[in-house]
Parts: structure tokens; sequence; C-alpha cells
């Protein structure tokens, strides 16, 4: 059984639909990225997943379920006790997530209960000084705050972890090193984790899977090796052509040209189709289904069909980026052969 099954899930704000149909699948132990433009979507999964959508959010359609459990359906003593049990999340923002009023000691103790060791959790996430546990949120560093909140949210070895950004508010090196607590953490549990990111190649490095996420569809999942290695979809080509790795030294990024969609209801077509060099006729109009290329789930009328490829020597050179920041669509994505 999956740990984590999400199955066209639609969810509406008042005048946005923030997920139109999406479907994703975790295994025990496994370790997913899911990644995507800013305003694709991330979130409103992740926070789906625990049923913890803002109170204007509505669930159209679809379910989630979590250890076979239909998080949707589930009356309000049986959820709590599967976010207690099953569940651990961690958020961008680590001041926010703590309580200001609290030491950070007496909050682990709250979560570990009488009789648990809050040295030994925050030695777990490398956090050894002796004041620590005595400090307020607001006297740590935010990469400081933030193994708090791992230690909290991994203190009960939960099935699932979801990570939604935990690193993208601290500086590089701190990022690497708190990513590294989460992930020897989760393996040492054998904890799942979902692992929301906008930096496509940091999460091929570090996770098993990689699902990416376009107007509030994931359009191609598989195995994070396959994904960048083997390019089936053209948005995670655009994804990855625009992302840091693929630039050269002096080299400006590139942005994927164009704007991401903002949907009132349900995409009529494929929501990409405005932005893709490749879109034909039907692309506008039919809504793809998923089709299995190599070991991917692709959501593209064209899957398969295209080879595409992204290279350094594609960058844009620095001056060339119109001004509104979009770039004509020339494409950083090319096909090597049809
Ligand atoms: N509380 C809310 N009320 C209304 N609309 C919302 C709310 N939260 C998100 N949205 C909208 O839903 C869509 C999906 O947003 P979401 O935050 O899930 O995407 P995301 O991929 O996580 O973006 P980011 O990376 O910027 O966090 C966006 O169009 C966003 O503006």
């Amino acid at each position: 059984m999956s740990l984590l099954s999400v199955r066209n899930l639609v969810i509406d704000y008042p005048r946005t639909r923030a997920l139109d149909g999406a479907d994703l699948t975790l295994q025990p132990g496994e370790s997913l990225g899911l990644v995507g433009e800013s305003g694709s979507g991330k979130s409103t999964l992740g926070s789906a997943v625990g049923r913890l959508l803002p109170t204007t959010a509505r669930r159209t359609d679809g379910e989630v379920l979590v250890a076979g459990e239909p998080v949707f359906e589930l009356p309000a003593a049986r959820l709590r006790h599967l976010r207690r049990k099953h569940l651990g999340f961690v958020f961008q923002d680590p001041i926010a997530s703590l309580d200001p009023t609290m030491r950070v000691g007496a909050q682990l103790r709250l979560v570990l209960g009488r009789g648990g060791d809050v040295g030994f959790h925050l030695a777990r996430v490398r956090l050894d000084d002796p004041r620590v546990p005595r400090a307020y949120p607001h006297q740590l560093s935010g990469g400081m705050a933030q193994r708090v909140a791992i230690a909290m949210a991994m203190a009960t070895s939960p099935e699932l972890l979801v990570a939604d950004e935990p690193t993208a508010a601290l500086d590089s090196q701190v990022r690497e090193e708190v990513s590294n607590v989460v992930f020897s953490l989760a393996a040492e549990a054998g904890t799942g984790i979902l692992w929301l990111s906008h930096d496509l190649p940091a999460v091929a490095r570090r996770c098993d899977r990689v699902a990416v996420m376009y107007g509030g569809r994931v359009v191609e999942s598989g195995p994070a090796r396959e994904v960048l290695g083997d390019l089936a979809h053209p948005y995670t080509a655009a994804l990855a052509g625009s992302a840091p790795a693929a630039a050269a030294h002096g080299v400006r990024l590139r942005p994927v040209p164009g704007r991401p969609p903002v949907l009132d209801g349900p995409s009529a077509g494929c929501a990409f189709a405005p932005r893709c060099p490749f879109a034909e006729e039907r692309c506008e109009h039919e809504r793809p289904v998923p089709v299995r290329v190599r070991e991917q789930d692709v959501l593209c009328h064209r899957a398969g069909e295209l080879e595409l490829r992204v290279s350094q020597g594609d960058a844009v050179p620095e001056g060339a980026v119109s001004e509104g920041g979009v770039v004509p669509q020339d494409g950083a994505v090319s096909e090597v052969k049809a």
C-alpha cells in the first residue's frame, strides 16, 4: 500500500483554482521532491496531505489517502490521531512555526510527553549547545530555529514528513546542513519525505523521485535520475534550463518564457500550452492524460514523440533578457529529434 496517494485532487480558493486534478503517490520510506514555479500548487498540495488548508479552501473533487486513510473523510478525532502518529510538517519560516512565548525545551517537551529526553532530540539535529533548551525562538538564528522545528516534527518518528521549502529562507551553507539533518533523520527512522521546492537540481540530488507541478497538476513524475537525465516533458526541460546549475559562469539565467497560469476553473487543455514551444492545436483544447514514457508518468500530448535537451550553451547572454524579464520563445529547450 502506498504511504501517500493523491488522486485527482481539485482545491479551490475564492476566485482561484489551486489544484486542478493533481495525482501523486509516495511509497513508505521514499523521498519525493515536488517542484514547480511559484503558484503551481505545491503548498496547497502539501497542506492538503494533513487537511491543513486555510478555511477559505474547498475540496471540489478527488481524495487524499495517508496510510490508506481518506484524510478528507475522517472525523476530527481520527484526523488528530493520523496527524500525531503518521505525519510531521516543517515549513519555510521556522520562527513562525514555533511558539514565541515558550522556551524551546518546553515546546519540545510538549511534543515528547513526560519522560521525553529534550537533550537527545536536540542533539539529533546537531544542537548541542546547553543554552538552546532555555532560549526563546527569537534568540535563535534561522538555521537553529529550523533545526528545532525539525526535531519537533521528527520526535514521533512520523511515517511521512511534509517539508514545505524548509531551507528557502536560509543561506546556502546552512541550507546544506539543514537538508542533511532532515534526510539523515528520515533515513534512520524510515520516514518518507515529501519535499516541496523550487530547486529542481537540488531536489534531484537528494530525492529518490521527483514530481513536477504546473498549473495545479503533476505534469511529470518518476525516478529523479530519469526525470532530469532523460527529459520527457517540455516544462521539466524549461525548468531545468532555468535552474542555477544549468547556467555557465557569467551567463544570466534564462527564465521560463512567459508567465505561469492563474486558473479560476478547470484548464481546458494543457495549462503549459501557451508557453510551450512544441504546442499543437489539441494542446489548447484537450486535457492531457498521463502516459508512461520510459520510467516517467508524463502529462503531455506529445510525450514520447519529443526528445528534449537543455545545454549550457543555450543560456541567454547578459542583456538578452527583455525588460519584462521574459525571453522570446526561441527556447532554452531544444528538440534533438522529432
Ligand atoms: N489562501 C489563499 N487564498 C487564495 N488563493 C490562494 C491561497 N493560497 C494560495 N492561493 C493561490 O493558489 C495557487 C497555488 O498556490 P500555492 O501557494 O499552493 O503554490 P506554490 O507552488 O506553493 O507557490 P509558492 O512556491 O509561491 O509557495 C496560486 O494561484 C495562489 O495565488
